[in-house]
């Protein structure tokens, strides 16, 4: 059967043959009867024809890779209009776990926009000469065909195709593989199929739905980044480039690493997790910079143990050996290496050079993330506003966040043990992660009741933790005091005594 485009294009070519045979004939005619049938020619070649074809060729002059146009339309056209298309092709896509279903070559759809009818066809050409290729444009010449009526020719060039291009290019954002991207020693820049980042698929289950904090500042923090990804003109119309940079700061365990994943899944981004203690110098921070897509987060976890953005190493040195409440032996492992490897020479200025240097407009849509459990060691330079433009502290388990956990984990949304769990909350410090772990039923036999159960008990226990510790700390500080007291009297008499002693000298 005959597509709308095709049935068109035949009633087309059988215009042309009439006129091609009045070309030949027309020394025959009068010159006025020739006036007259080029007049009703146009005239009844626009009744039959009255339509506008416009072709869309999947290789484009001599590019071998497939048109940008082309991909949006196939991707505009399987989203909305493949239901209608009776023979489709199927396209396995990532690793086998979805299907995308595509219209078959020489189908038909219709698309209606504004009360607009048109239709797509997808059409191919096979070149007759029997001929072996490399490259699959030679051997077939797919393309995309529109046909709308010509009245409305303005009106679909400008803003209907924008529209199609527009929808296809954000249905490939949405749909396509995201990676988790870590970079190489610069030793491994080169080379066969070595590269600045190696990358993984991102699959990352956390959402902003699984994410417990308090629901005001969440919502806030999900209308910010949804505000950035959409304001791609209001950037360029107060001219600054469109990016926008988050410092999360808080205690191991209250969920900076969960909300980067979810953010990356909020905005389908990909993310670049940047190791900065494998960076040797600014010159690689650059380069690694310009290696990076757009629609991306670049993310740089404990940024106080990744580098000496201080300038302050011989404090930190002393800081080291100091009691420090937060230990976690993977960063105190990471700020030895820092300290032993001094290879790295990155320094606070190229660090402020790579968030918002010159280097750092190219690519867009990007944010950069910073992870922190010391706000306080960070050089002011570095998290002013307008570089870190949010600061958003995650901190320890408050009662919303609990309700929205126990919704997550026990999937109630109320319970009598919740106002005990609450007071015990406002009492004593527990990060989300330990919260979340007393709530996780370890086997089926483990509900609600069980699960609050332990962590109320888990909530005494560290209640009662804490209680010894401000003891024990106070008894350490009264003896040193009583101590430093001691001291001072020893030196006092001791002074005394020699005081004494020079008196009786001058007297002798
Ligand atoms: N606010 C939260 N909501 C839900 N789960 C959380 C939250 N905070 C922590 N968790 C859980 O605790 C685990 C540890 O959290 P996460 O790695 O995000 O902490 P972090 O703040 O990045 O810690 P660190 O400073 O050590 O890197 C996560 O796997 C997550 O399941
Ligand atoms: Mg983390």
């Amino acid at each position: 059967m005959m597509t709308m485009g095709e049935t068109w294009g035949s009633l087309g070519s059988a215009m042309a043959t009439i006129m091609f045979v009045w070309t030949m004939y027309k020394n025959y005619f009068p010159p006025e009867l020739n006036g007259q049938i080029i007049r009703y020619s146009q005239k009844i070649k626009s009744f039959i024809h009255p339509y506008i074809q416009i072709t869309i060729p999947e290789y484009q002059g001599d590019g071998f890779e497939r048109s940008k146009a082309y991909i949006a339309i196939e991707r505009y056209l399987d989203k909305n209009s493949s239901k209608q298309a009776r023979r489709l092709k199927a396209n396995v896509v990532q690793d086998f776990e979805s299907v995308v279903l595509s219209m078959e070559d020489h189908e038909e759809v219709t698309d209606e926009y504004k009360s607009i009818k048109l239709w797509w066809s997808s059409s191919q050409d096979i070149p007759n000469r029997q001929s072996i290729s490399f490259y699959p444009r030679e051997d077939e010449k797919r393309y995309f065909m529109l046909t709308f009526h010509k009245r409305h020719r303005e009106f679909i060039t400008k803003n209907y195709l924008k529209h199609v291009l527009d929808e296809g290019k954000d249905i490939a954002v949405r749909e396509r593989q995201r990676k988790l991207y870590t970079n190489n020693k610069s030793e491994n820049w080169y080379g066969y199929k070595r590269s600045m980042w190696s990358h993984v698929v991102f699959k990352h289950p956390a959402t902003f739905g699984t994410l417990a904090m308090e629901p005001k500042k969440k919502q806030e923090i999900m209308d910010d980044l949804i505000t950035f990804s959409k304001a791609e003109e209001y950037y360029a119309k107060v001219g600054k480039a469109w990016k926008r940079g988050y410092l999360l700061y808080g205690p191991p365990g209250t969920g900076k690493s969960t909300m980067i994943a979810a953010m990356a899944n909020l905005l389908k981004y990909d993310v670049y997790d940047l190791e900065l203690t494998a960076v040797k110098d600014n010159t690689e921070l650059r380069k690694l910079l310009i290696d990076t897509s757009s629609k991306s987060i670049i993310v740089i976890e404990d940024i106080d143990c990744s580098l000496d953005l201080t300038g302050q190493r011989e404090k930190k040195k002393e800081q080291k050996d100091d009691k420090n409440e937060n230990k976690d032996p993977a960063k105190t492992e990471m700020m030895k290496q820092m300290e032993e490897n001094k290879s790295s020479q990155v320094t606070l200025s190229g660090l402020l050079n790579f968030i918002d240097g010159l280097w750092s407009a190219c690519g867009e849509e990007r944010l950069i993330v910073f992870t922190t459990n010391h706000v306080e060691k960070l050089d002011p330079a570095l998290i002013r506003r307008g570089r870190m433009d949010r600061h958003i502290e995650l901190s320890y388990c408050g009662f919303e966040a609990f309700k929205e956990l126990a919704k997550i984990y026990l999937s109630i949304e109320s319970h009598y043990l919740f106002a005990q769990v609450g007071l015990l909350l406002e009492e004593t410090n527990m990060t989300p992660a330990d919260v979340a772990e007393n709530l996780m039923p370890k086997s089926t036999a483990e509900g609600a009741d069980f699960c609050l159960e332990r962590l109320i008990k888990a909530l005494e226990q560290a209640k009662e933790d804490a209680r010894l510790k401000v003891e024990e700390e106070a008894k350490v500080k009264a003896e040193k005091e009583e101590k430093l007291r001691a001291n001072k009297e020893e030196d006092e008499k001791e002074k005394g005594k020699q005081d004494t002693t020079v008196d009786e000298v001058k007297n002798t």
